[in-house]
């Protein structure tokens, strides 16, 4: 389904077209290192998906009934089977013909259907040709590092002068499962746009940029840049105070354990938790959350779903990167997803 700037907060003037752009700048793009270095942080094999997050949620489809325990142990089964393959699973895995173990032969199946966008930079170049291209990034692990602490995740300087050399040559957008707000701190560039929150909380230049405005509300950022800004669930703010407050309460036992108050989403993050802990704090989690039925859960790289007043973000297995390119209106481009550095055609 294509949305309409009503429905995605971003809308298009006259964008320039890849005609317009230059084949060198897209090049330059693929031979950036910074952009490339954390790739392999974020693939589904290296990548440890050690937060889970809610939002807020539509009602649209009903959870289905299952017991608490078959709640927690789904997350968990699915935390794990994100994180990075440790010694004693490999040591159990089963081997096809090939001898590829059953893990190895997932992460060559998800390769497959994800391809590379610098692999097939040529196919790239070809598909973008006529077309406008908008790039879209992802923060944790694709411009910044992974790190334990997530208010440390900082970006390098090289990285922001490859970005800000980038967003000459296209609009460019970060969207983050974080607070708009502490992506911004980090990534200080005006000119972008930005969706935190899972895209609950878009905001672009007053101007617009390449010709690529938000639709919403004008007002000024803290350094006094006009902006606008389109924040579709902001009634939820009250409940996601509240969520965070009472997650705090219930997990202060549980050593290692951090709440990240993500403004329209909060994530818990067990990186730091033991793993003989996890069991314990996911019941504590799901304890919270069955207070609030608007709220739904998701576990490392899915994307969340909105309320219904929110954009319908198109949610599926291929992650934010897919999503936004729903969000412009299925104007396909180059994108640079939270996977790492994917295509996308
Ligand atoms: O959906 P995303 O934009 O990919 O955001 C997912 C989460 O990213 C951050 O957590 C991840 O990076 C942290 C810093 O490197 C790391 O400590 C954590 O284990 C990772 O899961 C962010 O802190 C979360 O709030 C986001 O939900």
């Amino acid at each position: 389904m294509a949305l309409n700037s009503k429905q995605t907060g971003i809308h298009k003037d006259a964008a320039p077209t890849y005609s317009k752009i230059s084949s060198a700048s897209l090049s330059s793009l693929a031979a950036s290192s910074p952009l490339y270095s954390y790739r392999s942080a974020k693939s589904p094999r290296s990548s440890p998906a050690l937060h889970t997050s809610m939002s807020v949620s539509s009602q649209r489809k009903p959870r289905t009934r299952q017991s608490d325990h078959a709640i927690v142990v789904g997350w968990l089964e699915a935390m794990k089977a994100a994180s990075p393959p440790r010694a004693a699973t490999l040591k159990g895995a089963n081997f096809n013909a090939s001898g590829q173990s059953v893990e190895e032969a997932q992460y060559v199946d998800w390769v497959a259907k994800h391809p590379s966008a610098l692999a097939t930079f040529e196919k790239m170049v070809e598909a973008g040709k006529g077309k406008q291209l908008v790039l879209f990034l992802d923060y944790d692990g694709t411009l910044s590092p992974i790190v334990e602490d997530p208010d440390r995740a900082f970006m390098s300087d090289a990285m922001r002068t490859t970005v800000k050399e980038v967003a000459t040559h296209f609009p460019t957008a970060i969207i983050s499962g974080r607070s708009r707000d502490k992506v911004y701190e980090f990534v200080q560039l005006a000119e972008l746009f930005y969706a935190g929150s899972h895209g609950m909380d878009i905001m672009g230049p007053a101007e617009g940029y390449h010709g690529v405005k938000v639709d919403g509300t004008r007002g000024m950022d803290e350094q006094g840049n006009e902006i606008v800004f389109f924040q579709p669930a902001s009634e939820f703010l009250p409940m996601m105070n509240e969520v965070c407050k009472a997650l705090e309460q219930r997990s202060k036992n549980i050593q290692g354990a951090k709440i990240e108050h993500n403004k329209y989403c909060v994530s818990m993050h067990f990186r730091r938790v033991k793993e003989e802990n996890w069991q314990a704090l996911a019941e504590e989690v799901q304890k919270v959350l069955k207070n609030y039925p608007k709220l739904f859960l998701t576990q490392g790289r899915k994307v969340s779903v909105h309320p219904e007043q929110a954009p319908d973000v198109h949610s599926d297995d291929k992650g934010i990167g897919t999503s936004a390119f729903y969000c412009m209106g299925q104007r396909k481009g180059c994108g640079i997803s939270h996977e790492g550095t994917r295509a996308g055609f």
